[in-house]
């Protein structure tokens, strides 16, 4: 039987919530992954040491596994001060901007992307060299809000050259091609991004548990995206964007935000790099570029698949929480053997 080994697989983007939604999800991350970059969209959002800090705390609780590694993100603000920042730096490894309402618990993001305004907190990160990762949208049009996104990269790009600037979650051809322009660019992209478009999620009868932000866009975008992914540029890094809500807040009338991808994750990459023959870049994709533009050493967690049948749950559940992932009930040509 053929078999592929991701050795410390890591998530560049990553929702765990609180509470006991996050001790239903965490493990679904923890342990398969050797470590995760964590959203602070919380509500309210994560802007302060202790709660940062306390937030990890119940994270590693959750997890119930010290082979994992949270990488802890602050919630961008206009007015963190040098002390703040400089007192902080070492506990995490990003700082995360979100346009103010632009997605799910984004309320107390920036309203405002001149970068006269941002500039306070954007040259304290970059002098004490903190990246900068961005949900990239405007609020034009749904389908193009990325792209009209990307001349406010190019502004921060050329205004911050020694700031590192993360384009979360990316889902254009656009995006793609920008890479390549700046040198302080890097970007991550999603599991569902490298599958579906908004055909996937729109075309037919109404995919809530595909509805996500950036929503889904064009096949060519999909294909650059992919193409990037499966050649592992590297420049890219893979980041789930995977974003539990409960059954009811999606199948429903005003659905949130966010696919749930955790548990499938891994083995629908090496699907889908098997697919197209390029299991040798898997690694890259996966682990190795995130090491590499972060700057850090990842521990050791070697996880075995084999391609044997894996039927996706039709919901995780835990005490009164439950989430759908993405492919219920169907099945994935591969499986987990072992974790080590
Ligand atoms: N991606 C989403 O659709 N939702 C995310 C927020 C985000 O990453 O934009 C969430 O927190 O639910
Ligand atoms: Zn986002
Ligand atoms: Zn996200």
């Amino acid at each position: 039987m053929q078999i592929f080994e991701i050795n410390s697989a890591l998530d560049m983007h990553l929702h765990l919530r609180d509470e006991d939604m996050l001790k239903l999800v965490a493990p679904k991350t923890s342990n398969t992954f050797a470590g995760a970059l964590i959203m602070p969209n919380l509500v309210p959002p994560v802007t302060t040491k202790e709660s940062l800090l306390s937030y990890k705390d119940r994270i590693k609780e959750a997890c119930g596994d010290d082979n994992f590694e949270p990488f802890m993100t602050l919630f961008f603000k206009n007015d963190y001060t040098y002390e703040f920042l400089n007192d902080i730096k070492d506990e995490i490894i990003g700082i995360k901007l979100y346009p103010a309402g632009i997605t799910t618990n984004s309320e107390n993001g920036v309203s405002s992307m001149d970068i006269e305004t941002l500039r306070p907190t954007l040259e304290i990160m970059s002098e004490l060299n903190i990246p900068l990762c961005v949900h990239g949208e405007t609020n034009g049009f749904v389908m193009d809000r990325e792209k009209e996104f990307m001349p406010i990269y190019e502004s921060l790009a050329l205004a911050f050259p020694n700031l590192k600037i993360i384009m979360e979650h990316i889902t254009t051809k656009d995006a793609v091609e920008l890479l390549d322009k700046y040198n302080n660019l890097y970007a991550t992209v999603t599991l569902h991004h490298l599958l579906i478009t908004l055909d996937d999620l729109a075309g037919g009868a109404l995919k809530p548990h595909l509805f996500c932000k950036p929503i889904a866009k064009r096949y060519e975008d999909r294909s650059a995206l992919l193409n990037a992914a499966l050649n592992a540029h590297p420049k890219l890094m893979f980041g789930s964007d995977s974003a539990p809500h409960p059954k009811h807040k999606k199948e429903c009338c005003g659905c949130a935000a966010g696919v749930f991808t955790s548990p499938i994750a891994l083995q629908v990459l090496v699907e889908l790099f098997d697919r197209y023959k390029k299991l040798e870049n898997l690694n890259a994709f996966v682990s190795l570029n995130a090491q590499r533009i972060y700057n850090f050493k990842a521990i050791e967690k070697k996880v075995t698949l084999v391609k044997k049948e894996f039927l996706v749950p039709e919901i995780y559940e835990y005490k009164n929480e439950n989430v759908v992932p993405m492919y219920a009930k169907e099945s994935i040509a591969w499986s987990i053997e072992s974790i080590k």
